[in-house]
This record gives structure tokens, C-alpha cells and sequence, in this order.
């Protein structure tokens, strides 16, 4: 065959990139192998439960857990509740550590053991803009010290309107003196959105149905995300993402909040007298102009974090309440108490209804919303006093649904008492005890509702208050009631690891008679 010399340079220039390609590939493929091989080889070493994603393979074994993590962090409980083991959950690989390393974890600086990445990662954060809690502490900031400071003003604030919120959500109610039926999760999610809007974002915009829609339908979509994602390889979730549906109906939640919250931004000044988280967020803000998308995905945010928890704390004790009828009465009676000891409802009203605090933190207990809580990543590689090495990397959690009914720890174990904590409460009063661990608003290693330790929800001083404001009000102006026929409250749904009430529950309310 006959080669010019033009050909033959052609030729050889093929050859080289061929070979470039070909040691770049083999390169990339044996750097992988060795990567896993030296995870592997620093992995702790402990049992593991569920199914292997090795064996199996990752879907299968991410399935197993979606639908099983009840019974499977059951097992990991029961047999390994002093020591750890690996399991494989709907997103990751995780070490679920027994509770009684979470006093020692908890001492541990954020620059070894991180929630906010674990946050981030859990949700695939980078897709649907959970990430803005890496670029920013603020909005943990004001939820632990301004918010926290103006409880009273935000508590009053949301008395004002609950009368109207209640008129709109339950209309029927204030038309006759008959039971009418609502379905109990959309309800009350109503409720609380509307009434968490105000120390959120303030007048008017919490009274604003486009804001109020657009903040539910961003969580929604901000999970929808995540759950369309998840099922890919992490490697063509990029190629995925800019087709999902959710990721667009995301978009456009975005640009409406934008829309409305830059002209509410417009309208105010850094150190304005406007009791809500937007304002504080402006005050705290460090650039010359605001950056309107930084601020709305920072408000969406808290929006995410508060609403849905909140209203999910309610449906769970509305059940219990209804479940357990005998202490209505009771409640009742000391709602009736304290409203008139303090002149109609105030915070510190609530927070004088000692039974109701117990009652709902009972009914939290049993009702943990989540099976696995304190999720963090190891940034730095730790060894704990009793020699166990946590490798950079690793993915943490404890167990939180089993621990919180384990009889060992609370006396009669999967039993609703509704008056243990105010028991232990006036017996630590009695004592000249601090009566705080004995509050709804206390973490505990063993009741992990709130999370724990430095990074523990900030906002919960803010939800506890809501809970009981709007309990204590359904008491007062309610008779409650499932339909008629059915004696006990619904099991709740399990979703990998999340533990949901009812959606399908109707309750029933009837304005109370009040001589
Ligand atoms: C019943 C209602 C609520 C429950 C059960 C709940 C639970 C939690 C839990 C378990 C965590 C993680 C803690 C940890 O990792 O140790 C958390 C974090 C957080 N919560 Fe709550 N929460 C509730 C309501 C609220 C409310 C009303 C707000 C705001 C007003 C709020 C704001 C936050 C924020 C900002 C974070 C931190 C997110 C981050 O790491 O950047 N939460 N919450």
C-alpha cells in the first residue's frame, strides 16, 4: 500500500489520540477501582442489615429499604442498639451509631461532623437549591436568636388572625351547630401555612393566596425532585435533570416568590420594625443591594423547613387527642384555667398549659417523624473515646423511631401516657430540678423528634408554640371526632425513612357550645 506523507502523519496523529483515549479511560477505570477498594478498606467495620447494594445491586437494595426501613431499623435496633450497623436507605449508605455516642458526638465542632452537608446530600440538594444552607448560616441564625426573642410579639400576632384562618379552613363550622368533616391533613396544613406566613414573610404578603400556594407547592416540588432523581445512578442525573417535570414546575415557584417578595423588598429598609424572618434577613445582609433570588431561596427555605413539620406535629396529636377522648375533659379544664387566670390567649398563656405541653410531647414521642435522625457527614476523620474511627466521608445516623418506644428507656414503651411528662416535670420541681428536659421544646438522645445537639431545629421554640396555640384553640372552640364508627387513630404510612400521617383521615369539628 502506497502512504503519502500527509496520510501517514494523519494516520500516526489518530493512533496517539486512540492511545490517549484508551490510557485515559483504563486510567479513569483503575483510579475508580482503587477508590473503592480504599473506601472499602477504611469503612468501619460493623454488621449490616437490609439488603446488600453489592450483592443485590443499588436499586434493588435502595427498594428494600423505601419499603421495608420500618421492619429493617427494627432489626438494626434490636440487635445492634448498643453498638452500629450499615444499612442501606432510599439515598444513602448509612452508619446508624447506638444513641449512646450522641452525647459525645454532640461535643464535636461542625468541622468534623456536618448536618448542613448531610442536609444537602440527603435531599440532592444542588438540584433543587436546598444547597443555599451551604452558602449561608443566616437563616439558622435568625431562627435561634430573633425569632426566639420576639416569640411573644409573633405568638400574638398569630392569635390576631386565627379566628379568621379557622372561619376560612372550616367554614362549614360556623354555619350550624352540626360535625362537619375535613380531611385532616390538607386542613390543617391549610392552617398552619397560613398562620406560619406571617412570621415568615409578614403583612400583606401572608395574606397573599398566589404566596401561600407558591410556598406549599415549592415544597412539594423541592421532594418531588429529589425522589425523580434518586432513582438514576448518581453519574446521568445530570443528563436527567433538565427533563424531570418537577424541576421546571420548580422553576416557575421560584420566579413567582421572586416576584412577589422583591416587591415587598422594595417597599422596606434594613432595621425595619417588621416582626418576621424576611425582615431579619434583610438586617443581617451584607452586600450594598439585595440580592432578591439569594433572599427567596434563603425565605423558601424556612418555608420548607417549618410548614409541613408543624402541621405534621398537629395531625399526630389531633389523632391521639381523638384516640385517647378521656383527657379532653381534662385539657379542657385547664385551657379553661389559664385563659381565664391570664385574660384570653397570650404565649405565656400557652405556655402555662402544662398538661397539654406533656401531652403533645407524648404524642411526638410515639410520633417521630422521621426512623433515623442526627444525619451527618464526617468531614474529618475522628476516633471516639472508646477507639471506634469515624473515616471522613462516612454518613452517620441514630436511630430515632425505635429508641423513642424502647420500654427500657420510657416505661411502658409503646403506651400513650399522656401525663408522663408533666409527672416528671413536678417531680423535678419538687426536687428543685430543672424542669426543662421535661418540655415539648427539649431534645434528648432518647427522643430525637427535634434532632439534637448544636444543630438541633432552631425553629422549635417557634413550632412548639404554634402546636400548642393551635391545639389548645381547636379544644376551646371544637368537639372533635373521627367518622362515625371508627374507634382508633390510622396507622401511619412509612416512606423509606419517613413516617407520614393519614393523608385520607377526615376529622370531624363542631363548634363548642361555651356558656
Ligand atoms: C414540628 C415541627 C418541626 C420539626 C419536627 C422539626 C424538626 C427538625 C429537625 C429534626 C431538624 C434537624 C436537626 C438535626 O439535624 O439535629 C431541623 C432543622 C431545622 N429546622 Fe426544624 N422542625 C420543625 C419546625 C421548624 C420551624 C417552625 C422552623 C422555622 C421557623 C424550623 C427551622 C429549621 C431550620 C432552619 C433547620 C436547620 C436547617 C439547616 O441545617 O440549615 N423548623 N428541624
Amino acid at each position: 500500500m502506497y502512504f503519502t506523507q500527509t496520510n501517514l502523519r494523519a494516520l500516526l496523529f489518530c493512533e496517539n489520540v486512540s492511545i490517549a483515549i484508551q490510557s485515559t479511560v483504563v486510567g479513569l477505570i483503575v483510579t475508580y477501582i482503587f477508590s473503592i477498594i480504599y473506601e472499602e478498606f477504611r469503612r468501619v467495620r460493623a454488621p449490616r442489615v437490609g439488603k446488600n447494594p453489592w450483592v443485590y445491586g443499588l436499586a434493588r437494595a435502595r427498594a428494600d429499604f423505601f419499603k421495608n426501613g420500618k421492619h429493617l431499623t427494627r432489626e438494626g435496633y434490636a440487635r445492634y442498639k448498643d453498638s452500629m450497623y450499615w444499612v442501606q436507605t432510599g439515598d444513602m449508605e448509612r452508619l446508624v451509631l447506638s444513641n449512646r455516642y450522641l452525647d459525645e458526638l454532640r461535643r464535636l465542632s461542625d468541622s468534623y461532623l456536618d448536618s448542613k452537608q448531610a442536609v444537602v446530600q440527603r435531599n440532592l440538594g444542588w438540584y433543587n437549591r436546598v444547597d443555599i444552607i451551604l452558602k449561608s448560616t443566616a437563616h439558622v441564625d435568625v431562627c435561634r436568636t430573633q425569632l426566639v426573642q420576639n416569640l411573644d410579639r409573633v405568638t400574638e400576632s398569630q392569635i390576631h388572625d386565627l379566628g379568621s384562618i379557622f372561619q376560612r379552613e372550616l367554614p362549614r363550622c360556623f354555619q350550624d351547630q352540626d360535625f362537619h368533616f375535613y380531611n385532616a391533613a390538607e386542613t390543617i396544613l391549610n392552617i398552619v401555612n397560613r398562620s406560619t406566613a406571617k412570621p415568615l414573610v409578614g403583612e400583606p404578603l401572608c395574606y397573599n393566596d398566589t404566596w401561600l400556594r407558591t410556598s406549599l407547592e415549592t415544597t412539594v416540588n423541592t421532594g418531588k425532585i429529589c425522589l425523580d432523581l434518586q432513582k438514576y445512578p448518581s453519574l446521568l442525573r445530570p443528563l436527567v435533570y433538565p427533563f424531570i417535570e418537577s424541576r421546571k414546575k420548580l422553576n416557575d415557584s421560584f420566579e413567582t416568590a421572586q416576584k412577589l417578595l422583591s416587591g415587598v423588598i422594595r417597599g422596606r429598609e434594613r432595621g425595619d420594625k417588621n416582626i418576621d424572618i424576611l425582615q431579619w434577613l434583610m438586617d443581617g445582609y451584607k452586600g450594598d443591594e439585595f440580592d432578591v433570588p439569594f433572599l427567596a431561596n434563603q425565605t423558601l427555605f424556612v418555608a420548607i423547613a417549618s410548614t409541613r413539620s408543624t402541621a405534621t406535629s398537629i395531625v399526630n396529636t389531633l389523632f391521639d387527642l381523638i384516640n385517647f377522648s378521656q383527657y379532653q375533659h381534662t385539657l379542657r379544664d385547664e385551657i379553661t384555667k389559664i385563659l381565664m387566670e391570664s385574660g384570653g390567649w397570650s404565649l405565656s398563656a400557652v405556655q402555662k398549659m402544662k398538661k397539654l405541653d406533656s401531652f403533645i410531647k407524648e404524642s411526638q414521642r410515639l410520633n417521630h417523624h422521621l426512623l433515623l435522625s442526627f444525619n451527618r457527614k464526617v468531614l474529618r476523620t475522628v476516633t471516639l473515646s472508646d477507639g471506634l474511627t469515624l473515616p471522613s466521608g462516612t454518613f452517620i445516623s441514630t436511630s430515632a423511631y425505635w429508641t423513642a418506644r424502647d420500654p427500657g428507656l420510657f416505661e411502658g414503651g409503646e403506651d400513650f401516657a399522656p401525663w408522663r411528662w408533666l409527672e416528671l416535670r413536678e417531680a423535678a420541681e419538687v426536687a428543685g430540678k430543672s424542669e426543662t428536659p421535661f418540655l415539648a421544646t427539649s431534645t434528648s438522645p432518647e427522643n430525637l423528634h427535634w434532632g439534637y445537639g448544636r444543630n438541633a431545629c432552631p425553629g422549635r421554640f417557634m413550632a412548639a408554640a404554634e402546636i400548642k396555640l393551635i391545639l389548645a384553640w381547636i379544644l376551646w372552640h371544637f368537639d372533635i371526632s373521627f367518622p362515625h364508627g371508627q374507634v382508633e387513630r390510622p396507622e401511619n404510612l412509612f416512606v423509606d425513612e419517613r413516617i407520614i400521617p393519614s393523608r385520607s383521615q377526615e376529622i370531624g369539628f363542631r363548634l363548642r357550645q361555651k356558656s
